[in-house]
């Protein structure tokens, strides 16, 4: 069968679908953490994987950048491949001092500037937030394993190079944690078709001190975050 967007046969998706923005971060992590891994998507090269962890088959497949192509993906794969459980495991940018690169930041809650949980809500203001058990299950992955995770809200910017003066003070103040580009639209998707989702960041650079990790950093290198997700994934 195929949705406008994903080429697979019914059943090739797991129920938990892990969703970073970049396709090829996909790859690395079907090569790294999967065995038995099948390519069950390739249109446009949104590659997506099902394989096993630990036994317990799982997906990961790229979202793409930003709410509009997020909400595509994550609406046909609960809509049309009956997937429950999406994680994003993506990137942002540090808002805060005491948040530093390659920390790993969970939100609880997506702040955005996008209006497409408005069109949901009747133009009134959404609150988008996580999943409390997948949240839960990835606190608790975390600790079991000795890693650290911030959690809190982080704001869903439709535009990577905003035009508005000022704003990642003001988001600062307002104690978000970090920047990123899907976490609040997903949210929705998921509020709409009736499925749990969480989004799961590694900062990749630092608002503050300008510092940032390159390309084949952010593709290859978010492994403690992987583990916590996948970790968690064995329990839901
Ligand atoms: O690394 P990913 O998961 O793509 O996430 C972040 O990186 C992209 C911008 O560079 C946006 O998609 C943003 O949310
Ligand atoms: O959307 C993003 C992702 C990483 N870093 C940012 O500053 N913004």
């Amino acid at each position: 069968m195929a949705t406008p967007h994903i080429k697979a046969e019914k059943g090739d998706f797991a129920e938990t679908v892990l969703m970073p923005g970049d396709p090829l971060r996909a790859k690395h992590i079907a090569d790294t953490f999967l065995s038995n891994v099948k390519l069950v998507n390739e249109v446009r090269n949104m590659f997506g994987y099902t394989g096993e962890y630990k036994g317990k088959t799982v997906s990961v497949m790229g979202s793409g950048m930003g709410i509009p192509s997020i909400s595509i993906y994550a609406k046909e794969l609960i809509t049309e491949f009956d997937v429950k459980n999406i994680v994003r495991i993506g990137s942002c940018g540090a808002l805060k001092k005491d948040i530093q690169v390659r920390d790993v930041i969970i939100a609880m809650g997506a702040s955005t500037d996008s209006a497409v949980n408005r069109s949901r809500l009747a133009g009134f203001d959404y609150a988008a937030i996580a999943d409390y058990s997948l949240l839960e299950a990835s606190v608790n992955a975390a600790r079991s394993a000795g890693k650290q995770v911030r959690v809190g809200n982080v704001f869903s910017a439709d535009l990577f190079y905003s035009p508005v003066d000022g704003i990642m003070d003001t988001l600062a103040k307002m104690n978000v944690l970090a920047v990123e580009m899907e976490a609040a639209g997903l949210y929705g998707v998921a509020a709409e078709y009736g499925a749990n989702a969480l989004a799961m960041m590694t900062v990749s650079d630092h608002i503050i001190t300008g510092e940032a990790l390159d390309a084949d950093a952010r593709q290859n290198t978010f492994n403690d975050m992987v583990e916590i997700t996948l970790d968690a994934a064995l329990t839901f």
